[in-house]
């Protein structure tokens, strides 16, 4: 027993680290009393702990331990069919007034959601464990780090936990010795006991069909119920490191943002640091991991998803990758297209909905060109090429520590982040955006952030390939309304002055007339990128094109690629009257936020019109 309170009205016994801290352990009592668990466990993060939540995991049937010659201490989980991806319909932002969330995010009023989920969290962990889990984002103790505990009835998020973050003992040490901490509260909200105290039995995968992911920003709270999937109910990851994290930013000068960061050394030996933002699924890990195509460039990984980033005392912006992690695509992730998470994968993983080889390894589409003969597929059905539907689902995952990525960089757990000399805005456009350009300024670099749209993916529920607006690839992940947002960015470009990264767009995602990609992309980005150092490095001048600098055609490095000029020119094409009507489409967009919408906005709005003439 390590919290000891006689007028304790939890009935739960307590088991592993020892809370010392008053205010945690009074908030662990109050969440038990609420949500009913059988037991308490407070994490400490060790292997011998995470060995038997895995085992426990094995026996329950909702981990399958893989072919331990194949995929050494590697597991697959199967969720419920209607519980494989995020949630944005059911993920609020709870701030006092509705104005603060913004005209993009689900608002309720935070007394009216209190009421609510207090109705759902009853009793919700009943025949339950409830994990304490202790988190850092962040290396713990640095000074961009963040702590946060998260209090969960599920053993695949404490599993999960531990691989995405540094949690355990460590991190409990943080909040005892006085660091802020987050609170957030996870159930899969399928308790083991009715209220007339009768018990069923457990299912592989528990959720609900009612699901709640709710954050409160001015008290920097987070409430999940009803889901497993990772992106709402590892709430370190979106629910805290952006949701959360974007308000502390707004709040105390600096930002979290969806976004990879890399490392990327060229051929005279010097060294760059690049962070990009695109939607999810839309080639973040694949780029933290590249391996360029053209000689004498290196990419090393820092992150793959989200950077925290502040100014540094020399001016410049530094970033660090809170995650400990990766919560990658499956599909799509092979030996041609990212042989570094290949080999990130080969042991100490954990699948989510990808298929099973009779031989008890896993496969996904595009992991080989050779496709298996028969599967089981990710709902555990038998599965042959001919059977008309995907072996893997489009959002399966793995999950596995960062420092298995052969490509990791020895900078990327430095307490202080690393310099951005560049920073990508991209999507997935089919037409319209150019394989890259460079934005005119800052201002401009923010519009562009600002206007960016995206053809929706499998990572959250909704018609995959519809376009939609994702500003800064934040659509659903920024904590407050996001006119605000845009204004911080301008306000950190004012603060940065002449130290600011670079801006650019990318696309890798442009289709020519026969529906193909025209970009080989994947490790032929690389070639993209070097031409944005020359450009930091003023090495080579561009083409004034109406929506950026773009390149001249001698300074694109596509030597080994077989582009024909058709495709080349198609690449970068801007047309006019599609860009006119888009921008009609921005200003509608932007009308939706009111006053709130910085005067900059609408400047570089017009400023486009009247280069599009
Ligand atoms: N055609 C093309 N596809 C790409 C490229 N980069 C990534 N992809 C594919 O896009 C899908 C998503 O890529 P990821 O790198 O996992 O995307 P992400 O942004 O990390 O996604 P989240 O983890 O959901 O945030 C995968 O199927 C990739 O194979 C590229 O340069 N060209
Ligand atoms: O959060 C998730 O579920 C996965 C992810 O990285 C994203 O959707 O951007
Ligand atoms: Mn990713």
């Amino acid at each position: 027993m390590t919290i000891t309170d006689p007028d304790a009205r939890t009935a739960a016994t307590m088991s592993g680290a020892e809370i010392t801290d008053e205010a945690l352990a009074a908030w662990v009592r109050e969440i038990a009393e609420l949500t009913q668990p059988d037991a308490i466990h407070v994490c400490d993060g060790s292997q011998e702990e995470y060995d038997r939540l895995t085992d426990e995991l094995v026996e329950a049937g909702t981990f399958i331990r893989l072919d331990e010659s194949r995929r050494p201490r590697s597991f697959l989980a199967r969720s419920e069919p209607s519980d494989v991806a995020r949630v944005e319909s059911r993920t609020f932002i709870c701030s006092e007034k509705e104005v603060d969330a913004g005209p993009t995010n689900n608002w309720v009023d935070p007394a009216q959601m209190r009421a609510e989920l207090a109705e759902v969290f009853a009793g919700s962990m009943r025949g339950r464990t409830m994990y304490v889990v202790p988190f850092s984002m962040g290396p713990v103790g640095g000074p961009i780090s963040r702590v946060g505990v998260e209090l969960t009835d599920s053993p695949y998020v404490v599993v999960s936990m531990r691989i995405m973050t540094r949690m355990g003992a460590e991190a409990l040490a943080q909040v005892g010795r006085g660091a802020d901490w987050v609170p957030a509260v996870h159930s899969v909200g399928m308790p083991l006991v009715d209220d007339d105290g009768l018990r069923r039995e457990d299912v592989p995968w528990p959720c609900n069909d009612t699901k709640y992911i709710v954050h409160y920003p001015e008290t920097r709270e987070i409430w999940s119920y009803g889901s497993g999937y990772g992106g709402n109910a590892l709430l370190g990851k979106k629910a805290y490191a952006l949701r959360i994290a974007s308000v502390l930013g707004r709040d105390e000068g600096w930002l979290a943002e969806h976004m990879l960061v890399l490392k990327i050394t060229g051929p005279d030996g010097r060294v760059y640091h690049l962070a990009a933002a695109f939607p999810s699924a839309c080639g973040k890990t694949n780029l933290a991991m590249l391996r360029p195509t053209i000689p004498g460039w290196k990419v090393e990984t820092i992150g793959d998803d989200i950077a925290w980033m502040r100014p540094g005392e020399d001016g410049r912006l530094y970033a660090i990758n809170p995650e400990a992690g990766f919560f990658g695509v499956a599909p799509g992730t092979g030996e041609m297209t990212n042989p570094t998470a290949v080999a990130a994968l080969e042991h100490d993983v954990v699948f989510t909905n990808v298929a099973l080889t009779d031989d008890g390894d896993v496969w996904w589409e595009g992991l080989t060109d050779e496709v298996p003969a028969h599967l089981t597929d990710w709902q555990g059905q038998a599965w042959t090429p001919d059977s008309g539907r995907p072996a893997a689902h489009p959002n399966s995952r793995f999950t596995v520590r960062a420092d298995q990525a052969p490509s990791i960089a020895p900078e990327w757990e430095d307490l202080g982040g690393v310099p951005l000399d560049v920073i990508l805005f991209g999507g997935r456009r089919a037409t319209n955006v150019p394989l890259v350009a460079e934005s005119f300024d800052w201002e401009h670099g923010v519009f562009i952030g600002a206007t960016v749209s995206s053809e929706q993916t499998a990572a959250a529920e909704g018609a995959v390939g519809a376009l939609r607006r994702d500003p800064f690839a934040m659509l659903p992940f920024c904590g407050y309304n996001m006119a605000d947002y845009w204004g911080h960015w301008l306000a950190m470009g004012e603060r940065l002055g002449s130290h600011a990264p670079r801006i650019f767009q990318v696309n890798w995602f442009r289709k020519g007339a026969d529906g193909s990609y025209l970009w080989p992309g994947f490790g032929d980005n690389a070639r993209v990128l070097e031409w944005a150092l020359r450009r930091v490095n003023g090495e080579v001048d561009a083409v004034e094109a109406p929506t950026g600098r773009l390149p001249r055609p001698q300074d694109l490095n596509l030597e080994g690629l077989e582009l024909t000029d058709e495709q080349l020119e198609a690449l970068f094409a801007v047309d006019r009257a599609s860009w006119l009507a888009e921008a009609d489409l921005t200003e509608e967009y932007f009308a939706q936020f009111g006053d709130r919408l910085p005067a900059e906005m609408t400047r570089q709005l017009d400023q486009l019109r009247a280069r599009l003439g």
